[in-house]
């Protein structure tokens, strides 16, 4: 209110959004104009779901608001913005085409900038936001308010101390664990082979307890997400996926009937891991120890809500423990064991695995794969590459890389065999000084034998009387 940047940092859950929504909404009563807000969030669903917030509590205000994502008409959504609409939630990627390519809008006035989930905008991971981040920001004025929120701002502190500039206000809520207390977050120890039976017996025990409970269950890969979901589906369970290979239309069809409680169980990759905000979300299942600590706690934080209570069980496997160390190390928490009755495990155990073999000739069916190598080629055009000319260069990479391998192992085996030969060589060398000496000892011994004898031999000879000739005397 102040007039100053800021950074908020707060746990999952703990409203972040009306912090910055509600002080935008007051500036904007007291001066209104549009384009007067640019919010800036890494998923499409999480667009809507802010656009969601202001257009409730601008309703008094007559507050239009406009949401450019991805996936969606982009001249419908160049119309929108012709109109000046007070506050626009947008991708970066989407946004920054549209200021490319339209002349009809500008966003040279914007009094305030806010990046919700900004260290995730500003990371460097699948999606790389950079260039186009760099496109807004120019077409931004330098005369702004920054705002930025995550529940994980820390690592990312100094960039963003490099965006918001302003006499940055910074903060953050205290707290020794990082995530919130009314979450019992578990693990369950399971054997990698067996992980899809230890799944389907959990949502088999939670569906049965406890009917109304909404579940969410993250997995690392789009097509794990699939198989997942035709598995479960496959068991009667009320399953939808939500993956960035699906249809946007189709994604939001997914996340409005898991709203909506139409569907209660959601099997969604890390694209549904920030933000969202679904309050009957009691359970979150991690299929796949997060490989980062910090997805872990936006995956968690999907429950446990504004003060509600909820339930994180971490699937783990063999060769994830170390992973589960860091987690714990970082939230500064001890996560409890989730004890479940192996023997119930043991008898689906069959089942499941045919099933899921199942599913997955049946996806292999379908042009899945082909879809996914599609949508690289249509990444690389967006970033105005050359697929095939990536594809020629990944190649050539590859090319070269095996060459220098080869190279390598000729060098170490080289190296090798030359080990191995002076080994030889010295062994050779060690039992011939052996040899020699042994021969020498036997010499010595020889002599020593010879010279024995002939002291003995002498002595004799001392010992005998002279003797005597007869016939000369
Ligand atoms: N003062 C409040 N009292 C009660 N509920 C609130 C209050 N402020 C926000 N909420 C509600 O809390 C929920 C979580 O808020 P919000 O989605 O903004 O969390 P967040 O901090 O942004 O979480 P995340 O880090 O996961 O994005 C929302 O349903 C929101 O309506």
């Amino acid at each position: 209110m102040e007039g100053r940047d800021c950074m908020g940092c707060a746990k999952t859950g703990s409203g972040k959004t009306a912090a910055f929504v509600l002080p935008i909404l007051q500036k904007l009563s007291e001066d209104p104009y549009g384009i007067f807000c640019l919010v800036l969030t890494p998923t499409r669903e999480l667009a809507y779901q802010i656009a969601e917030q202001f257009r409730v509590l601008g309703k008094p205000l007559g507050l239009k608001e406009c949401i450019i994502v991805g996936g969606m008409d982009m001249v419908a959504q160049a119309l929108e913005l012709s109109r000046k609409p007070h506050v626009v939630i947008a991708t970066p990627g989407r946004l920054a085409d549209h200021l490319r390519s339209s002349s009809t809008f500008n966003i040279k006035k914007i009094r305030f900038l806010v990046m919700d989930e900004a260290d995730r905008l500003l990371e460097q991971g699948c999606t790389d936001f950079t260039k186009d981040l760099e496109v807004i920001f120019d077409a931004a004025p330098t005369q702004r308010q920054t705002l930025l929120f995550s529940a994980t701002l820390t690592d990312t502190l100094k960039v963003l101390q490099g965006i918001a500039a302003n006499r940055p206000f910074f903060w953050e809520a205290q707290a020794e664990v990082r995530t919130v207390e009314q979450l019992d977050q578990r693990y369950l120890l399971v054997p990698e082979k067996v992980k899809d039976a230890y799944l389907v017996h959990l949502i088999q025990t939670f569906h049965d307890e406890h009917a109304d409970w909404s579940i969410i269950i993250f997995t690392s890969t789009c097509k794990t997400c699939q198989i997942l979901n035709m598995m479960l589906r496959k068991f009667n369970f009320p399953s939808v996926a939500l993956h960035s290979m699906m249809k946007q239309k189709a994604r939001f069809a997914a996340l409005a009937k898991f709203k909506s409680s139409v569907y209660r169980i959601l099997i969604a990759t890390d694209v549904a891991s920030r933000g969202l905000d679904i309050p009957t979300v009691q359970v979150v299942i991690n299929h796949n120890t997060p490989g980062l600590p910090k997805i872990y706690i936006h995956r968690v934080g999907r429950t446990a809500r504004a003060g509600r209570h909820g339930i994180a069980i971490t699937l783990v496997t063999q060769y994830d423990i170390h992973l589960l160390h860091a987690i714990e190390e970082e939230i500064k928490k001890k996560l409890d064991d989730f004890s479940v009755e192996e023997a119930k495990v043991l008898k689906i155990l069959t089942q499941v695995n045919v099933v899921r073999r199942e599913c997955e000739i049946k996806l292999e069916a379908t042009d899945f794969d082909e879809k996914k190598e599609i949508n690289k080629r249509k990444q690389l055009i967006l970033e105005g590459k050359d697929p095939d000319l990536e594809a020629k260069r990944k190649a050539e990479l590859a090319k070269i890389r095996q060459k220098n391998k080869q190279f390598k192992d000729r060098v170490m085996q080289t190296m090798q065999r030359r080990v191995a030969l002076k080994m030889k060589r010295k062994q050779q060398k060690r039992k011939l000084q052996q040899q020699q000496q042994q021969e020498q000892q036997d010499h010595q011994q020889q002599v020593q034998q010879k010279q024995k004898k002939q002291k003995q031999k002498l002595k004799q000879q001392q010992l005998l009387p002279p003797t005597t000739t007869k016939g000369k005397k």
